[in-house]
């Protein structure tokens, strides 16, 4: 699979919010932003917000505009020193930038035309279908994914429990890359290097550099040059490798085992690790200035948990890979609540194990009927949708609020806003997709609330 090629330079459009400006100053920002190339749209999926960010509400104001596109405050007074600026970002901006005329202009062009190319690499079908999710919380990790692939040369660290994707995110930098000189991912997984074989698979060796080296070997660094190395489970490596690996990550020259002559190699490194290596480099076990060299750029991959939007989504990638030739059988009711509410603690991994195991055993038909559910994974007798009894999350945020004094109400509507909120997020905001996902009356305002 290969990333399509670049479409032709789009116009830069976004979104004008122009709040409580002075006609004046409106009337040429609007001008400077067309002179350097900027249509404004009301369509568009990104927004510029002109304002005074020093004046009360202006967080506000970000606020009511923050949407699945990126929102650039642009602000005709000085943002002062201290929360101000923060705020802004807290409440859904994605930067700030203080309007000084028409030499603004241009690096507002340059961050407007910069999103809209990343939000048009989002969006090939060969991203969607390689990573699939649209749920904010793994939008926004993709997009500063392709973004660091396309437009940097960063080392890149990828972070989250085992079968989030680590590795297929790898793929996917390593495709959207655009040096001409890149083969294939050089891939090397920590967790199975032997240690007196390590400088071997690293730096490679030259003929009889050790008993048993009948032939020259050409180590990682040195195939992945030109390219990207992936070091996958990065917290498994000894301290004492990370140390001999900090020369050729930091300057790109190594020698093979066995020979004087220094070599270059130049690649992009991205490592993954389900591990905290904060807490590695308290504990001694991960280098600091190693740490520093691999993470120009963090990604931290979310589990299902907190993306229980894409869940059905990807129940239905996995029947269409599983059956290429036709349309795949819907999830019946029942069965769709069922996949919902199951945990996956192998994330992604544990989630497409279930779909073919389903896929496999369906006989046809539209839809995936109950008996297509493998004995293993039916619910249990008195079971009820929603209520997994047991769980050791709810059972430990339970005991936290009952010993810090909470009655069983503000257990209850403790949950309901949380519901109400994950409900939300998930559905991008839209009241009414939230109020169907929770089983709940849309209201007039478009508000969604629990009828009680
Ligand atoms: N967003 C996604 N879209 C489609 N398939 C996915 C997605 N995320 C993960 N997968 C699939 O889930 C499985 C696990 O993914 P992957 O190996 O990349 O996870 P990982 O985080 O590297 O796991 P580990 O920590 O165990 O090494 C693979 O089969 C992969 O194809």
């Amino acid at each position: 699979m290969s990333p399509e090629r670049p479409a032709a330079v789009a116009p830069i459009e976004a979104r004008l919010e122009i709040a409580d400006l002075p006609a004046g100053i409106a009337g040429a920002l609007d001008r400077e932003l067309r002179t350097v190339g900027v249509r404004p749209s009301a369509t568009a999926h990104n927004t510029v917000l002109a304002l005074d960010a020093s004046r009360p509400g202006a967080a506000d104001r970000v606020r009511g505009l923050a949407g699945p596109g990126r929102l650039l405050v642009l602000s005709t007074a000085p943002i002062p020193a201290g929360d101000t600026g923060w705020a802004l970002l807290r409440a859904g901006a994605s930067d700030v930038v203080v309007w000084g005329g028409a030499e603004t202009a241009v690096p507002v062009a340059r961050r407007l035309r910069r999103w809209q190319n990343v939000d048009m690499l989002l969006d090939r079908p060969y991203v969607r279908e390689f990573l699939v999710g649209g749920s904010p919380v793994w939008r926004a990790v993709l997009r500063e994914a392709v973004e660091a692939a396309r437009f940097t040369a960063a080392a890149v660290l990828i972070t989250g429990e085992s079968g989030t994707g680590k590795e297929r995110m790898a793929q996917l930098i390593h495709d959207l890359d655009p040096r001409p000189t890149k083969k294939k991912l050089v891939i090397l997984d920590c967790s199975t290097i032997v240690p007196t074989l390590s400088g071997s698979e690293f730096f490679g060796h030259e003929k009889g550099a050790f008993t048993g080296a009948a032939a020259p070997r050409t180590g990682a660094f040195e195939l992945a040059d030109g390219g990207t190395l992936f070091l996958d489970e990065v917290g498994e490596l000894p301290v004492t490798l990370q140390a001999e690996l900090l020369r050729v990550i930091q300057e790109g020259t190594f020698k093979r085992v066995g020979s004087n002559l220094w070599r270059k190699s130049s690649f992009r490194l991205i490592c993954a690790t389900n591990r905290d290596l904060l807490a590695g480099q308290a504990a001694g076990t991960f280098r600091p200035d190693f740490f520093h060299r691999i993470s120009g750029c963090t990604l931290r991959l979310p589990s299902l948990r907190e993306r229980t939007g894409d869940v059905i989504p990807l129940v239905e990638h996995f029947f269409r890979e599983a059956l290429p030739d036709r349309e795949p059988p819907r999830l019946s009711p029942a069965v769709r609540e069922l996949v919902l509410q199951r945990p996956y603690p192998g994330n992604v991994r544990d989630l497409r194990a279930l779909a073919l195991r389903i896929i496999h055993r369906h006989l046809g038909g539209d839809e995936i009927s109950l008996g297509d559910v493998p004995e293993a994974e039916r619910p249990e007798p008195g079971h009820r949708p929603g209520i997994r009894t047991g769980d050791p999350r709810l059972a430990g945020w339970v005991r936290d609020r009952l010993g810090g004094g909470a009655t069983l109400a503000d257990l209850t509507v403790g949950v309901e806003e949380e519901a109400l909120r994950a409900a939300l997020l998930s559905a991008d905001g839209d009241a009414g997709r939230a109020a169907r996902t929770l089983g709940i009356p849309v209201p007039r305002d478009g508000a969604a609330v629990p009828a009680r």
